[in-house]
């Protein structure tokens, strides 16, 4: 079960352990460190390949001939003592390395401090005032080129915007403007993006700057941050490579763990069910996806064959009279069910057999301020989506007040604001302070309000229950899936809910597995999705995951 710890929780576990006394700060900074280092051979083999010896103090890279060259940024907390043990560990191997520390020796903590130290004597620290690339020439060479930036600025110490004295994201991006060909790494974090929110805390919105804080390989350590998944985190962190640090054969932080549990926030995990052998298709249940009217049945008919192709036993589709003819004529294996007024659907509804709903995609707001009331009412699995979220938007309260334990609202960004205004004005609020107001933190608020499941859509898909359990399902770095980002693809991940319940599906195991399942649908089509394709893919993803 991969975790994602907010800076606190990870604080909390270090200092679990060092309390304990089974390990010390410094033991844990070096193994950050050489964790660092490890990953950056990993990803770029040819940088362990051996070159010329660097020159002995006080020679600078534009002395240089062989080495590898790398310019390491520290600041003033533990960061940047990861940053000191990085730098002395590629002197140790010959590299020439620059190194700039933001903020004074003898304020650093104990740990950083003895780093530095050590640092110190095998080359020179030097102010990060100093650190002016705009006026080194890189181009005559006289400089010489950098191959490696290693930015151990900040990493989950990061409380207060990144200020202009450091503009940071200006230097890096002088850095890496095309001139010098340097590898980028961010221990633990890129500087300035927020451990917990993912999203940057720098004193300016300009898009140039935040887009020069973008590195390519951000080495974490023990577990991923929560901001390393969700909104500008993983663009900033380019790649992202947990290291070990020895925690989880501590006692201490292992306990410390478990007393977070209920915290803590996972990467989505599917729950994979298999169709009993001797079960017949009312055992996988039956759904009805309500339709909306003529013209405009495309959306429920995507969301039926989802629920399909997830495997409910039967799915009926629930169209009004004049879309009936429209229906009928596209449908093969569903089924259809005339479902005009508010009377006739409680009169379907009887059917004990419906056991999961599906309302929204497409439905028109009308319909759905007619017919939501009703699905709820029958206290059956329920997915409310699109238009069955908007047609409350006037009164987000009279909604809620009718919500169950069986619902899961599946919003995306205009429809959340639309349900929790005051929710997406915290989260669309530019982060001044550290820890920032989260994706996670607004899904759960959002869940623990509605009194059901809230699946808050996105490339970070975040599903939160009321009780605060919470996942990102994130479709980022090697689970990348822009081409989800295509109209109706929403409408088949609410089918494939709908479709999970019908199978028994507990609401947050159905919301996750579905949001699972939907990326792995688009990563086995690739470029060129449409909506329609993604049930097509589920057979072969469920041969490949062996159900
Ligand atoms: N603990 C451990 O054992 C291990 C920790 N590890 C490493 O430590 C990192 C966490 O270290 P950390 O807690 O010292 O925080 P860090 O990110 O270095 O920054 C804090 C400093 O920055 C300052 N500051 C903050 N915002 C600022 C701003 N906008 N502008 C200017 N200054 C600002 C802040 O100032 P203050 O608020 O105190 O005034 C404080 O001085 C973690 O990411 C990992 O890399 C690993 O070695 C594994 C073992
Ligand atoms: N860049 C992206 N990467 C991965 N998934 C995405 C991306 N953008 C959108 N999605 C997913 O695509 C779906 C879009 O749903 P929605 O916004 O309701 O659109 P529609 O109403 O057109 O179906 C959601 O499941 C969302 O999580
Ligand atoms: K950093």
């Amino acid at each position: 079960m991969a975790e994602l710890l907010t800076a606190a929780q990870m604080r909390a576990i270090e200092q679990a352990a060092i309390a304990s006394g089974e390990v010390t700060g410094l033991e844990l900074m070096e193994r950050a460190g050489r964790g660092v280092v490890e990953a950056i051979f990993e990803e770029w083999p040819e940088l362990a390949e051996e070159r010329g010896p660097a020159p002995a103090p006080p020679g600078y890279l534009q002395q240089e001939e062989g080495a590898w060259r790398a310019v390491v940024l520290c600041g003033p907390g533990n960061n940047g003592g990861d940053g000191f043990v990085v730098a002395r560990l590629l002197r140790a191997r010959g590299w020439a390395v620059e190194v700039f520390l933001y903020g004074a020796p003898d304020k650093l903590p104990p740990d950083a401090r003895a780093n530095y130290e050590r640092c110190c004597e095998a080359g020179k620290v030097q102010a990060f005032a100093e650190f002016e690339p705009e006026n080194w020439n890189w181009q005559t060479g006289e400089v010489g080129e950098v191959d490696l930036i290693v930015d151990a600025v900040f990493g989950t110490g990061l409380v207060r915007p990144v200020g202009s004295e450091i503009w940071l994201h200006e230097k890096i991006g002088v850095l890496t403007s095309g001139v010098v060909n340097a590898r980028r790494v961010a221990i633990d974090l890129p500087s300035g993006l927020c451990a917990d929110s993912g999203k940057p805390l720098i004193d300016t919105q300009d898009e140039i700057g935040r887009g020069k804080l973008e590195f390519e390989l951000s080495v974490s350590f023990h577990r991923e941050k929560v901001g390393h998944r969700i909104s500008d985190g993983p663009a900033f962190c380019g790649k992202t490579v947990v290291k070990s640090i020895g925690l989880d054969d501590l006692p201490s932080s292992r306990a410390a763990a478990r007393e977070l549990a209920s915290e803590i926030v996972r990467l989505t995990q599917p729950r994979l069910l298999d169709k009993a052998a001797e079960s017949h298709k009312y055992t996988h249940g039956h759904a009805l996806i309500l339709s909306g009217g003529s013209g405009r049945t495309g959306a429920a008919r995507l969301a039926a064959r989802g629920a399909l192709r997830i495997g409910a036993g039967l799915v009926t589709l629930g169209v009004p009279p004049n879309a009936q003819q429209e229906v009928a004529c596209q449908i093969t294996a569903l089924m259809l069910a005339r479902i005009d007024g508010a009377e006739g659907f409680a009169a379907v509804l009887d059917d004990t057999r419906l056991n999961a709903l599906c309302l929204g995609p497409g439905m028109g707001i009308e319909r759905a301020r007619d017919l939501v009331p009703v699905a709820l009412a029958a206290r059956c699995a329920t997915v409310l989506d699109a238009d069955a979220l908007t047609a409350f938007a006037e009164d987000p309260a009279e909604l809620f007040a009718q919500l169950h334990e069986a619902c899961v609202l599946t919003p995306h960004g205009g429809e959340l604001a639309r349900l929790f205004p005051d929710i997406a004005a915290k989260l669309n609020a530019p982060a001044m302070t550290g820890p920032a107001y989260s994706k996670v933190d607004a899904t759960r608020e959002a869940a623990k309000r509605a009194g059901c499941v809230v699946l808050f859509k996105g490339a970070d898909t975040v599903i939160a229950a009321p009780d605060g359990c919470c996942s990102v399902n994130s479709a980022h770095y090697e689970r990348s899936a822009p081409w989800l980002a295509t109209a109706g693809s929403g409408d088949v991940l609410a089918g494939f809910i709908t479709g999970l319940l019908a199978r028994g599906f507990a609401p947050m195991q159905a919301a996750e597995t579905a949001a699972w399942l939907h990326v792995e649908c688009a990563l086995e089509f690739g470029p060129g999705l449409i909506a329609e394709d993604l049930p097509e893919q589920l057979p072969a993803v469920f041969r490949k995951l062996g159900v």
